[in-house]
């Protein structure tokens, strides 16, 4: 029997458009999509063929894994800076459900209350140095206060004297992902460094010289055995232990951004204020999805398939649109307005709103999202309830072009004081 013939995708006639791309950042594929009225559209990226989609069913079929692979889908330099190599980011069928499973195993309710309790002490403990400076760049501080939270909760010991250069080093590896030249080798000679680091602390663990609790990451890592009852070796177990604590580091970008918010909507501040549990949770999930961190997302066609009557081939490289569908104005009213209030009636769908990406738990799904959550609502209820500052004038735009972005002057504080 003869199929229905495709329709054929709409189409950027161009050799190539990577430069565009990095010119137009996170406004690249949904600009593209509002250009063409189409969920999806084919363009030529790094000399390839690319098929970008974007909004609700977009990312159901993306996170379909009969239909899509991630091998191959991950470019090299964002593996040599971003992610490490061999993580769970790029694994398969049981190997990926096997050690997904080995990070699911952390987040356990009880792991999550400590983690809550670290992070209100972590941030104790920085305003009682805050108090003593008269100016305060929040992003940075907001960094070092998630790697002690990272590292303590993961169980991985950080000695005083080293928290700036790990710090520093885990920022670089993030802040390397969109990036060409030397912002992307820092975050290669970062990701260098942390891997020596972290491997030396697996093998310290294996000898015995360390012991952690068991029921830390590290432990949890350090022990793990892989389907063939091997433990991992050295350097897969220090990308993992990485994938771990870097993107704790992350979070300081969702609360900067969410100091931003609080500035910029005062509104919202005396709700915080008032302390009510369910307006937090909502003031967080705005932040995730208003402000710019991932843009898109890659996998490629596992094998050829039809959606919405477009032919999807063998090996094509295709780009979820995140940012875009977390401002789809079929999903979302007045996308480009700060409303948390919009949390109330959303009905949790795994498809529309997905800054940690989307789907299920156990398909790639980041296993953070309620680590992130917990600790942007400690973070940011503290700076809206229990300091007091000032934000003097700065430049708190942020770029929609350099991905990761950050507001330019990583926002400033004057006379933090503990509030009255
Ligand atoms: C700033 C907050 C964070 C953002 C924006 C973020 C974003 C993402 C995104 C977009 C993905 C890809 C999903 C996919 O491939 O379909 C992901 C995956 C992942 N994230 Fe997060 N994440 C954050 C925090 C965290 C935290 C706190 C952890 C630590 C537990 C974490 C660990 C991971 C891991 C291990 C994966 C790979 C999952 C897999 O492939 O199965 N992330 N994250």
């Amino acid at each position: 029997m003869k199929g229905v013939a495709p329709v054929a995708i709409p189409r950027e006639n161009v050799l190539d458009n990577t430069l565009t791309l990095l010119r137009e950042g996170y406004h690249y594929i949904p600009g593209r999509r509002r250009h063409f009225k189409s969920d999806i559209f084919q363009t030529r990226l790094l000399g390839q063929k690319v098929i970008c989609i974007g909004g609700k069913e977009a990312a159901e079929v993306f996170y379909d894994e009969d239909k899509f692979t991630r091998i191959g889908a991950i470019p090299n330099r964002m593996k040599e800076s971003l992610f490490g190599k061999n993580g769970v980011h790029v694994l398969e069928g049981n190997a990926h459900s096997h050690r997904k499973t080995m990070f699911m195993s952390l987040m356990t309710s009880e792991r999550l209350s400590e983690l809550t309790a670290l992070t209100e002490k972590q941030w104790e403990v920085a305003i009682a140095d805050w108090q003593q400076k008269r100016r305060v760049i929040l992003f940075p501080e907001a960094e070092k206060i998630m790697c002690r939270i990272a590292c303590e909760w993961a169980g991985v010991p950080l000695w005083a004297n080293e928290l700036s250069q790990r710090t520093r080093d885990l920022s670089a590896m993030i802040d390397a992902f969109g990036a060409i030249g030397p912002r992307h080798w820092q975050g290669r000679i970062a990701r260098n460094r942390s891997e020596r680091w972290i491997r030396r602390i697996i093998a310290q663990v294996r000898s015995g010289e360390l012991k952690p609790r068991e029921e830390t990451a590290l432990y949890t890592f350090a022990w793990h055995r892989d389907l063939q009852d091997r433990l991992l070796d050295l350097q897969t177990a220090a990308v993992e232990l990485l994938n771990i604590v870097r993107p704790i580091v992350a979070v300081g970008r969702f609360v900067t951004f969410g100091a931003l918010a609080i500035n910029d909507f005062p509104e919202t501040k005396e709700k915080l204020r008032v302390g009510d549990d369910d307006y937090i949770r909502m003031f967080v999930q705005e932040v995730r999805r208003y402000y710019p961190f991932g843009p898109f997302l890659g996998a490629k066609v596992r094998s050829n398939f039809k959606w919405t009557g477009h032919q999807f081939k063998k090996g094509t490289l295709v780009l979820l649109d995140i940012y875009g569908t977390n401002h789809d104005p079929d999903l979302w009213d007045k996308p480009d307005e700060f409303r948390p209030e919009r949390f109330d009636e959303w009905e949790g769908s795994p498809f529309d709103f997905i800054p940690q990406g989307g789907g299920y738990d156990m398909g790639h799904r980041c296993p953070g999202e309620w680590i992130t959550i917990d600790i942007m609502k400690v973070s940011l209820a503290f700076l809206a309830n229990r300091i007091d500052y000032n934000v003097p004038k700065q430049n708190l735009d942020y770029s929609m072009v350099r991905m990761p972005s950050i507001p330019k002057s990583r926002f400033i504080m004057r006379d933090v004081a503990i509030s009255s």
